[in-house]
């Protein structure tokens, strides 16, 4: 079986700047951003599920609303737990599937979930690496990268786990509050390590 290293961390942390070094160094890549959109196309059993919960963020053809579904979800916690409660088994399913497909072709495949621990996911991993960086620089990022509100993004951040439980859980810590080049060399020195065996191997 293939390594699965999870790359986890809160939001505009790095994941995405930290997956593309393990893309370029032969990693199958899984992006659960992706594949939580893959779940959630128009008309789809996970949809019809969460409709029923949330009718404000469909129409009648059971296309998601996004950026509703995100305001109600990011502001109240039940409502989130419930979210999650629907949409991480869809989420998990596919997940198991893409690794399944990977393990084909990669001796290493990366699973890359913001909600890593969320979504009991961090089970399916070997290593499982996290990407940290300071609330101010990543509120720039976000509020930035998305065009959103600084209210908006705070509300996400408080939804998410804290920069502690993420040293905690993780068997390495990316600090992405310098310059790319020095996180990207950071996660080269890891995949390294990853790839000589000295952390890892397959559990599964
Ligand atoms: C609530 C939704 C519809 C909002 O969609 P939107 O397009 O506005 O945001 P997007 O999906 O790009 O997420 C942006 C960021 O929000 C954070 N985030 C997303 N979902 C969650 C969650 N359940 N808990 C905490 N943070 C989350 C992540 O850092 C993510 O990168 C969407 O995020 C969603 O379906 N979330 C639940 C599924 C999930 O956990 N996805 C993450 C990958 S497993
Ligand atoms: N070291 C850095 N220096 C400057 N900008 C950076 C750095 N790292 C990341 N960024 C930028 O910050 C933004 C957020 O980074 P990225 O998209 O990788 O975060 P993320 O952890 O994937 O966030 P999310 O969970 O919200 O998707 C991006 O626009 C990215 O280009």
């Amino acid at each position: 079986m293939s390594t699965v290293v999870g790359l986890t961390g809160q939001s505009g942390a790095g994941k995405t700047l930290i997956s593309a070094v393990f893309e370029r160094e032969g990693f199958g890549i899984i992006n659960c951003d992706h594949v939580a959109r893959e779940v959630t196309e128009a008309g789809s059993g996970c949809n019809k599920e969460l409709a029923g919960y949330f009718p404000e963020c469909f129409d009648e053809e059971f296309v998601l609303d996004r950026r509703a579904m995100g305001r109600i979800v990011f502001a109240d916690r039940e409502k989130l737990d419930l979210l999650n409660s629907i949409i991480f088994k869809y989420i998990n399913a596919l997940i198991d599937e893409k690794i399944k497909e990977l393990s084909l072709c990669c001796d290493f495949i990366l699973l890359d979930a913001p909600t890593l621990f969320e979504a009991g996911a961090d089970s399916k991993c070997d290593v499982i690496v996290s990407v940290t960086a300071d609330e101010k620089l990543r509120l720039k990022r976000v509020t930035k990268r998305d065009g959103i509100d600084e209210e908006s993004v705070k509300k996400r951040f408080s939804s998410q786990h804290d920069e502690d439980f993420f040293e905690a859980h993780s068997d390495y810590i990316i600090r992405n509050n310098g310059s790319s080049a020095e996180s990207e060399a950071q996660a080269l020195k890891i995949i390294n390590e990853i790839k000589e065996g000295k952390i890892g191997g397959s559990k599964r």
